[in-house]
């Protein structure tokens, strides 16, 4: 990230690259990550980002240098786990085990298991403790999970698609008992989701990956510095490419055009029509594409299916 801060990074990336057979997953990815930020790992299907966040976990190796929470992922794997939490998007809990078995079970394991906190917040879901995992529907397994993952108290959580398979109603109170009976300045997330809008308000940086090239690292803060999102008509349109502003995405909307740019003073672009911050996934489609133009076809990002912002 390119946050200033007193803190030392809890993640160092430099130079990191992952290769399956002839196919490179990840290609020179750099990045750090500060304590006390809230980070959205972003990226269409077959980006890399479950190939990075294996590799920060010490499950996979990356090549390149990479240290999180002073430790080499791969050799200090036992040491990085006492202090990291994860929940796998393929995160599985043995079927026969009864809830409060699971909860019994983590407790013995992890010192850092607070059993209150993690029965408070499986008291907001309709789990039985007493049901077995096998009579849970998957959803309800999803928080289990995260009810057991958010009650260890860790200076790193990783999320890979926490929220995959659970009804909205849930995906809003898990995100918000995130933000208030977990999340501390202490702490790091490096979350991905697909769902980007949800977490959008939760986030303090972004990281953008495609096709294995980090496209965009940046906080929040600087994004809504950097970038403006200009909504006009088509003659205003007309008018702006007249004075010479060059938008690094525009998207035709219904009457007139929307407009990305990087780096022009809002106060100049405000005289063609309405600007604004654009939402996390218009940037990436501008971001993306971007990216796209200066590599060869078989390199290009897939059409990326984000939700409609209407603008
Ligand atoms: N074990 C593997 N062997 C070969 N190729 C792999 C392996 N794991 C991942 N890949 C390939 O590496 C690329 C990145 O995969 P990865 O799972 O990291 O993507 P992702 O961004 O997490 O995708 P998704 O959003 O679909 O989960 C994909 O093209 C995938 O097919």
């Amino acid at each position: 990230m390119n946050t200033t801060t007193n803190h030392a990074a809890i993640i160092k990336a430099q130079g990191l690259h992952k290769q399956y057979g002839d196919f490179k997953a990840l290609n020179d990815v750099s990045f750090r990550i500060f304590p006390g930020r809230i980070v959205g790992l972003i990226g269409p299907n077959g980006a890399g980002k479950t190939s990075l966040l294996k590799g920060i976990l010490g499950l996979s190796t990356l090549d390149g240098e990479l240290s999180v929470l002073g430790l080499k992922p791969m050799k200090e794997r036992t040491k990085l786990l006492e202090q990291v939490s994860f929940i796998a998007d393929t995160a599985i809990l043995p079927s026969w085990l009864k809830v409060h078995q699971a909860i019994d079970y983590v407790a013995g394991v992890h010192p850092k298991f607070n059993r209150e906190k993690a029965q408070a917040f499986l008291a907001k879901t309709t789990i039985n403790p007493k049901s077995r995992i096998k009579a849970l529907s998957k959803g309800m397994v999803t928080q289990l999970h995260l009810a057991l993952v958010m009650a260890i108290d860790s200076k790193l959580l990783v999320l890979d698609e926490p929220t995959l398979g659970l009804d909205i109603m849930y995906r809003k109170q898990f995100y918000s008992s995130l933000l208030e009976d977990y999340f501390d300045e202490q702490k790091t997330i490096l979350i991905t989701t697909h769902q980007v809008e949800e977490i959008e308000n939760l986030l303090t940086d972004v990281l953008f990956i495609d096709r294995g090239h980090l496209v965009l690292d940046s906080s929040m803060d600087d994004i809504s510095q950097r970038f403006s999102q200009l909504s006009v008509s088509t003659e205003g349109r007309q008018k702006v490419l007249e004075a010479g502003l060059r938008p690094i995405y525009e998207e035709a909307r219904l009457g007139g055009a929307s407009l990305l740019f990087e780096g022009v003073d809002p106060e100049t672009l405000a005289a063609f029509g309405k600007i604004h911050t654009p939402s996390i996934a218009d940037l990436f489609v501008a971001k993306v594409s971007t990216a796209n133009e200066g590599r060869p076809q078989e390199n290009q990002a897939p059409n990326i299916q984000w939700k409609e912002t209407g603008q």
